[in-house]
């Protein structure tokens, strides 16, 4: 996960969205992100000064592990989605290629956990990225962290390797084409 000594500094696209502005969900279906889905995370994710990004997420008593506590899981499933979103900033479409998690302290059902990431630095198409969850505020005590590396990818990874009802449903939602192919028109 440390970047290679050659790797940049990360930066932003100029049509990025402006400090504060909220993202939007990149797809309605998508567990972190998406209206749709009823136990998702309804992550919404604001763009950062540089490439970074905040975000909050609530846990319900949907996201339960242990009684009245968070599933470790879903909260990778946060940092996740909150350092996927970082390609936005940059204009590019990012999978997770590798994800690790530190679960510092438990993170009670009804908890807002406070979110923030980073590109630390991009070598070709991998993005290296850094994510803290924080309790009680902002600037509370962090609850997890985690780094991830993401690859960069066309949208055929999702046309090619997707169900083919869900992508045709997605073929056929205009907004959601114009989304995808934001990126390859406006590089
Ligand atoms: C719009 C989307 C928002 C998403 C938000 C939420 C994020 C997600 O959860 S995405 C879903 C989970 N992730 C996935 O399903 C990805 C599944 N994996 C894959 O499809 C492929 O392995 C993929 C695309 C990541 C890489 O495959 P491919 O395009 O063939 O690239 P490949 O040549 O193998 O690797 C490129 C570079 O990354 C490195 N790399 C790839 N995977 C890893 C890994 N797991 N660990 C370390 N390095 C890796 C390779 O070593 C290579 O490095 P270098 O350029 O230095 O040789």
């Amino acid at each position: 996960m440390t970047p290679p000594s050659g790797a940049a500094a990360a930066v932003r696209h100029p049509d990025a969205p402006a400090p504060g502005e909220l993202l939007g969900s990149h797809y309605e279906h998508c567990f972190g992100c998406g209206g749709a889905q009823a136990h998702g995370l309804h992550l919404e994710v604001r763009a950062g000064e540089g490439v970074d990004v905040t975000a909050e997420f609530t846990v319900r008593p949907v996201h339960q592990g242990a009684p009245g506590l968070a599933h470790g899981g879903v909260l990778s499933t946060a940092l996740d989605e909150t350092m996927g979103s970082l390609g936005w900033l940059m204009h590019m479409i990012v999978v997770t290629g590798h994800l690790e998690t530190d679960f510092v302290r438990p993170v009670p059902v009804g908890t807002v956990l406070h979110l923030s990431a980073a590109v630390t630095a991009v070598d070709g198409r991998k993005v290296f990225t850094r994510a803290t969850g924080r309790i009680g505020g902002p600037e509370g005590p962090v609850a997890v962290r985690a780094e991830a590396l993401f690859i960069k990818v066309d949208v055929e990874h999702f046309t090619d390797h997707g169900r083919d009802e869900e992508i045709q449903a997605a073929m056929a939602d205009p907004d959601q084409v114009r989304r995808a192919r934001a990126f390859e028109v406006n590089p």
